[in-house]
């Protein structure tokens, strides 16, 4: 379908979402562009599932802007909808069937269906076109639903912890095509997990999410080259560049590091995802 369109396909503009007295997002801003795969990481409750269900205009926004593929969340029309693929964290319908007939019925809904890309998915989680649904294990369900997301070649995939229950033989070929297929059809991605070391293999950007805010969104090199955890004398006053992330006493995560001395530096590490996660997250 030729739908061409200028700027990003996803903007996320001082977004809030509020449920009841909890600010479950307080004032998120992101951008996807083409080719890029952005890992979501944040503890559990962080709002990782309200931010995607937010985008997709699943759930109103309280405040702030979504533009997916340049149109409003809230309003987006069919033709959008079938250029975007989402798995949700649970799935999922589909009860009575077997899975090709599943896959025949959801397929409908996408004019842009391509047959043999399914066919090789299949093949690639193992997936018995015969077996009844409901009969699938989980991991199986999850991958079922991952051929719905993309065998239509989205523009935009939206993927809530979808290698959560896969093996890791499966959630390596998965998440390696995953960033091949943005790459190669310049699609975004958008996907949350705890598996640090899977986001640190595939993807470009990383986003944390801790209570609502985003502390992190870049790309994943910029965080290697300039999120440091830093020891620290006692009193010691930072340079204003220093972004702070997080803070334990002495040790102190910063954002904005380009090698700096000063007095009061012990140290200055740098983390990996899984460090940095731990850090912030005392
Ligand atoms: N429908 C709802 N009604 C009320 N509160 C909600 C609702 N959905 C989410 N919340 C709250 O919003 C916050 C964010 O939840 P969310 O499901 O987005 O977190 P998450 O980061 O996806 O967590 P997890 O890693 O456990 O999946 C939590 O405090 C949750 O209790």
């Amino acid at each position: 379908m030729d739908m061409t369109l200028e700027g990003p396909l996803l903007a996320v503009r001082g977004l809030k979402k509020r449920f009841g007295d909890k600010l479950a997002l307080d004032g998120i801003d992101l951008t996807l562009e083409p080719g890029m795969v952005m890992g979501l990481l944040g503890e559990n409750g962080a709002g990782k599932s309200t931010l995607m269900r937010t985008i997709l205009g699943l759930l109103a926004a309280d405040e702030g802007e979504v533009l997916t593929l340049g149109q409003s969340s809230d309003v987006l029309d069919k033709q959008h909808k079938t250029r975007i693929g989402y798995v949700p964290q649970q799935h999922f319908g589909y009860e009575g069937f077997s899975v090709e007939r599943a896959l025949a019925l959801h397929s409908g809904f996408y004019p842009d269906w391509d047959k043999a890309l399914e066919q090789s998915w299949l093949t690639r989680f193992g997936l018995d076109a015969k077996a009844q649904v409901n009969r699938l294990s989980l991991g199986q369900r999850q991958s079922l639903a991952i051929i719905m997301a993309m065998a239509y070649r989205p523009s935009l995939l939206i993927l809530d912890e979808p290698v959560a229950s896969l093996d890791p033989s499966a959630r390596r070929r998965f998440m390696g095509d995953l960033f091949e297929l943005a790459l190669e059809s310049g699609s975004a991605v958008l996907f949350s997990s705890h598996i640090t070391s899977d986001l640190e293999r595939v993807a470009s950007h990383v986003a944390l999410l801790k209570d609502g805010k985003l502390l992190i969104c870049s790309e994943l090199d910029g965080v290697r080259e300039s999120v440091r955890l830093l020891n620290l004398a006692p009193g010691t006053k930072l340079p204003p560049t220093l972004k702070i992330l997080g803070r334990q006493g002495n040790r102190v995560v910063v954002d904005g590091y380009q090698n700096e001395q000063f007095e009061g530096l012990l140290a200055a590490e740098p983390l990996n995802l899984e460090q940095l996660f731990m850090e912030l997250h005392p």
